[in-house]
């Protein structure tokens, strides 16, 4: 029998089932990979926003970090919303002490409805501690824009983000292109050598709840899978891709996309 891949994330909660904890847990799922999870806080959420957040103590997400890591093992973690400054350096020792890598960080800090889930205080730890450590950092274009302090205008000035983010220690960089308005999502992958263009149509749907989410844990169940980190990144780019062009239309605002989707087939929905 082959091994069972087993994939851990470390985020938050999300009631409206779309981002956090509980897409990461779909996307493993759908993409044959044991999931395990270590809760840094639990939101109350839905389509329309964040009603509530309540943070557990990191020494919570400590123990289930120790649960998890040292019976059942890890082949690759991702972290999402870490909610503050004491559960990111916390993270950052538990990943090294219990060698949680390839390590896929999602600098996860401003909900698209503007509530905050990383406390601005944070970011010294999240730069200092937590990115040197990555093997992969996937930031959209406001918390790229956030990390380097730099307004992110045009490709050239992602390029130099990419590159200052990398210096920082992450060995490779996804800047996510969901925010800028082109026809195509385009999302840059960098690895200190050379920039590789990560392409699809842009579907013309506000059902995008959880799209970040989903494909920083796409990329560490590929990489749980043993996939190569471009392949993984780009394998991981068709699973959001399918999931968004047949996001479901749930609830009042902006719905979840469909985590099953990569099933049905067709040039982009490969497995
Ligand atoms: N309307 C869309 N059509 C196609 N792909 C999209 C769309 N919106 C976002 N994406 C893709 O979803 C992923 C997440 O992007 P983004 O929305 O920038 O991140 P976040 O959810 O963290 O804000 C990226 O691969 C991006 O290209
Ligand atoms: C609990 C929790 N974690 C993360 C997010 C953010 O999800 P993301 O995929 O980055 O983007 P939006 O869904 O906010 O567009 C969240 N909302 N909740």
């Amino acid at each position: 029998m082959t091994q069972l891949a087993r994939a851990l994330t470390i985020a938050g909660s999300d009631s409206g089932g779309g981002a956090g904890i509980q897409a990461d847990l779909k996307t493993f799922q759908e993409l044959r990979v044991f999931g395990m999870t270590a809760i840094t806080a639990v939101t109350a959420q839905n389509t329309l926003g964040v009603f509530d957040v309540q943070t557990l103590p990191a020494e919570a997400v400590a123990k289930q970090l120790d649960a998890v890591a040292t019976d059942i093992g890890v082949d690759a973690t991702k972290t999402g919303m870490l909610a503050n400054a004491e559960i990111t350096a916390l993270v950052a020792r538990k990943v090294k002490e219990h060698q949680l890598f390839p390590l896929v960080v999602d600098p996860v800090m401003v909900s698209t409805s503007g509530h905050l889930l990383l406390d601005q205080a944070a970011r010294k730890q999240f730069i200092e501690e937590l990115i040197p450590l990555a093997t992969v950092i996937t930031p959209n274009i406001p918390e790229a824009e956030a990390l380097t302090e730099t307004p992110l205008t045009d490709l050239n000035a992602r390029k130099q983000a990419a590159q200052a983010l990398h210096a920082l220690g992450a060995q490779s960089v996804v800047i996510k292109g969901g925010h800028l308005e082109d026809d195509e999502a385009v999302d840059l992958f960098y690895d200190g050598k050379e920039f590789v263009f990560l392409r699809s149509p842009r579907f013309d749907t506000p059902h995008t709840h959880g799209t970040g989410c989903t494909l920083s844990a796409a990329i560490a169940a590929y990489l749980a899978r043993g996939f190569t980190l471009a392949n993984a990144v780009s394998q991981a780019k068709q699973f959001i891709s399918a999931a968004i062009s047949h996001a479901f239309p749930l609830g009042n605002g902006h719905g979840p996309t469909n985590h099953w989707a990569h099933r049905l087939g067709g040039e982009l929905y490969a497995d």
